[in-house]
């Protein structure tokens, strides 16, 4: 058998393979589309969307894996496939942080699949204000970076909303110098969001340091606005750079490799346990000596691992502060809930934010 025989056998079974495949996921859409139906029928609403099964199938998909293809790899086909099973019903709307191109977006279809609608917004408040009002299904807000620490904007909306966290995405973020022009010299002002400008602040020093640093509202629109006027530059993702037809003069300039930007999904759905969750929740006390250490006893106490620990002013008091706290497990876990119960004897304030699968991709 010559070359072109062996590949027209190989082909062949790739088309066989295909047509397997292609049936089995109607046959799959079929099935989604019936627990749909049940679920209305049994009065569950019209969103059938499952942050803790999605997350289940997800874990399954990547332990039972094989390869050659990598569990991470099948995951984000998975994620694809049951992204197009529930738009069969009712296509989510998610709302995010915008404009197009934001890494938002790019969070936001990394956690629903490509099969949603989305809708950019402008301001972390429009978000929480679009989902509380049922115009989104579901919301996504950047929460905290690797390098730069909280979106305090995030943090300070939850003081006043009554949405749930219903899910986290983490994403790795490349920053990329984007322009119209052609070369480093010819740019004198770059533009930026203020966490990016600060997240590439030892490159910008070393190959940038007399250009003006303008912060904007989102490295988005920054590329937008470098799109238009010529001798400027924006720090923005490579979608960015597609969306508003720039060239990157450098890219990856990100001091920290491994920036990473955490994302929370917020909803009006409690979610139930999916065997691997974290649970986010507010606490304050009158300032006292020993406030904060009382306030954590109850976790040590239950043996719950605290992952993050953050604190704002409570904007009711002067010097009073609210600490955010994520913590591993979910509220109906038995240990977290006799934890939550001393807590909210103990403190003078306690909002559980919501429990939710850890991020899975
Ligand atoms: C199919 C269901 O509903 C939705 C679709 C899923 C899927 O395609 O696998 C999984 C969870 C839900 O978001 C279900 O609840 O089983």
């Amino acid at each position: 058998m010559d070359d072109s025989q062996q590949l027209q056998q190989v082909r062949a079974r790739i088309d066989a393979l295909d047509e397997q495949i292609q049936r089995l996921l109607n046959e799959r859409a079929e099935l989604a589309r019936q627990t749909a139906q049940i679920k209305q029928a049994a009065g569950l609403g019209e969103n059938c969307f499952r942050p803790e099964r999605e997350a289940e199938i997800l874990r399954r998909v990547i332990a039972r894996n094989p390869g050659p293809l990598s569990g991470q790899e099948m995951a984000r086909l998975f994620r694809e496939i049951m992204s197009a099973c529930l738009a069969l019903e009712t296509p989510l709307m998610i709302a995010y942080l915008g404009p197009e191109g934001t890494f938002t977006e790019a969070a936001a279809l990394k956690h629903f699949g490509h099969s949603v609608k989305t809708r950019p917004l402008i301001a972390i408040d429009e978000i929480f204000r679009e989902v509380e009002a049922g115009t989104a299904h579901y919301g996504v807000v950047p929460v905290e970076n690797s390098t730069e620490g909280a979106v305090t904007h995030t943090l300070d909306q939850f003081l006043i909303s009554p949405l749930q966290i219903c899910g986290e995405v983490e994403l790795r973020i490349h920053h990329h110098l984007l322009s119209r022009n052609k070369a480093l010299t010819e740019v004198s002002r770059l533009y930026a969001h203020q966490q990016t400008l600060a997240q590439c602040r030892e490159w910008l020093d070393a190959h940038l340091a007399g250009c003006e640093r303008i912060p904007v509202g989102s490295n988005a629109e920054a590329a937008r606005r470098a799109g238009n006027e010529s001798g400027c530059a924006a720090i923005a993702s490579d979608r960015a750079r597609e969306i508003y037809g720039l060239q990157a003069l450098a890219t990856n300039i990100e001091d920290e490799p491994g920036n990473t930007t955490r994302f929370l999904v917020i909803g009006s759905q409690a979610v139930v346990p999916s065997g691997n969750d974290k649970t986010s929740l507010l606490l304050s006390g009158p300032n006292r000596s020993g406030l904060l250490y009382d306030l954590l006893r109850p976790l040590a106490d239950n043996e719950i691992s605290m992952t993050r620990l953050e604190s704002r002013p409570s904007r009711r008091k002067l010097w009073e502060y609210v600490f955010f706290i994520d913590v591993e497990g979910h509220m109906e876990d038995p240990k977290v809930a006799t934890a939550l119960a001393t807590l909210k004897d103990q403190a003078s304030f306690l909002k559980l934010l919501g429990s939710y699968p850890r991020a899975v991709i």
